[in-house]
């Protein structure tokens, strides 16, 4: 019976090093949540926390409305998924599944049972017999999902199971274990470095930096209305542009000071006429039906995602038009989004 997950305040320091900095998280029933950061972060930290493999140094974790802060993992009846699968070189697929069934003391057959529907809801029913030298990566990794599965716990903690996957594979999993979701419903932590991934899988998405939440949303008020600059710069493909508030772009009401302005490449126009400000083609590169144009303004660097077949050339001086409605705008001391009362405003 799956539940949902709740961390107050919950701190994690290891020595001199504070991971977690007093984090506070709801996660309902049900739900699928993405924790997002880069590299140190603190995602493998929180994922710990919640299972109960590194102690916290403050806060509480609750599972299911119960407080579970001083549990030992195997108490908590969470299932954690690694990014390196740690399968048993010398047993079998169905074994590797089992085991953990066998060493809580449950039969062979009723181990075997078990295995065999887990294995079935990640389809990988027919590597049964198989060991892990002989499976392909994706494979190895819907066998790691399918142990994780048989416990039925009551929360689910995958810490980056795609990163040692090639780009198809990963994309052909993400889809598998959002469908495994959707049928089970299992509350789901899923933590991830990969924005697409992130936004492409969660529910919501936690956006971790520096062992704090910057911002907890859907992926479309993430994407739409990043609460930081730091969040606009990290999530996107490539991340939102950002220039200083009395650089070459300007707000509606003219140039602004302690401000910074942010612009997703995607709303970036080209070819446009003065007052439009001029901005000069570094390099361009090709997308398939975009291309990425990397441009200097007034001195900044500028990213354009522009229609391949209406991209400009290296060396070209092109007019550079932002809508108002598309515009961001963040304080430079705090990195905070200011609420603007104009169009921009309404559009952010
Ligand atoms: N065993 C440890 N002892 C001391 N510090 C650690 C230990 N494990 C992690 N840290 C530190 O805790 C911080 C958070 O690490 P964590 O592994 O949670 O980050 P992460 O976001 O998962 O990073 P990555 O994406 O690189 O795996 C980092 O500063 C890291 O150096």
């Amino acid at each position: 019976m799956t539940a949902g997950l709740r961390l107050r305040g919950v701190s994690l320091s290891r020595g001199a090093v504070t991971a977690l900095r007093g984090i506070d998280l709801a996660v309902p029933r049900g739900e699928l949540l993405v924790v997002l950061g880069p590299s140190g972060a603190g995602k493998s930290s929180l994922l710990r926390a919640i299972a109960g493999l590194d102690p916290v140094t403050a806060g509480t974790v609750a599972i299911g409305g119960r407080d579970v802060t001083a549990q030992r993992p195997g108490q908590r009846n969470v299932s954690m998924v690694f990014q390196n699968h740690s399968l048993l070189p010398h047993l079998t697929v169905a074994d590797n599944i089992a085991f953990g069934d066998r060493i809580r003391g449950a039969g062979h057959r009723a181990a075997a049972a078990r295995a065999a529907q887990a294995a079935a809801t990640v389809g990988c029913q027919d590597l049964l017999a198989r060991r892990p030298h002989q499976l392909s990566g994706g494979e190895r990794q819907r066998v790691a999902l399918a142990r994780a599965l048989v416990r039925e716990p009551d929360v689910f903690l995958l810490d980056e199971p795609l990163a040692n996957l090639d780009a198809e594979l990963r994309l052909r999993m993400r889809t598998e274990i959002r469908a495994v979701h959707d049928r089970l419903g299992t509350t789901t932590v899923y933590v991830t470095h990969d924005q697409s991934e992130a936004m492409a899988l969660g529910d919501r998405i936690a956006v971790l930096r520096d062992g704090r939440f910057e911002q907890v949303g859907t992926p479309d008020e993430v994407w739409r209305q990043p609460r930081t600059r730091h969040v606009a710069a990290f999530v996107g493909a490539p991340g939102m542009n950002l220039l200083p508030g009395d650089g070459p772009l300007t707000l509606p009401g003219g140039p602004a000071t302690g401000v910074e302005l942010g612009v997703r490449p995607e709303h970036v126009t080209l070819g446009g006429t003065p007052p439009d400000p001029l901005g000069e083609v570094e390099r361009v590169e090709v997308l398939g039906e975009d291309a990425l144009v990397h441009l200097t303004v007034g001195g900044h660097p500028l990213l354009a995602r522009v229609p391949a077949a209406a991209r400009p050339a290296p060396g070209d001086r092109v007019g550079i038009g932002v809508a108002a409605e598309h515009l961001h705008v963040f304080d430079t001391a705090t990195g905070e989004r200011v609420p603007q009362p104009t169009a921009a405003g309404r559009a952010g």
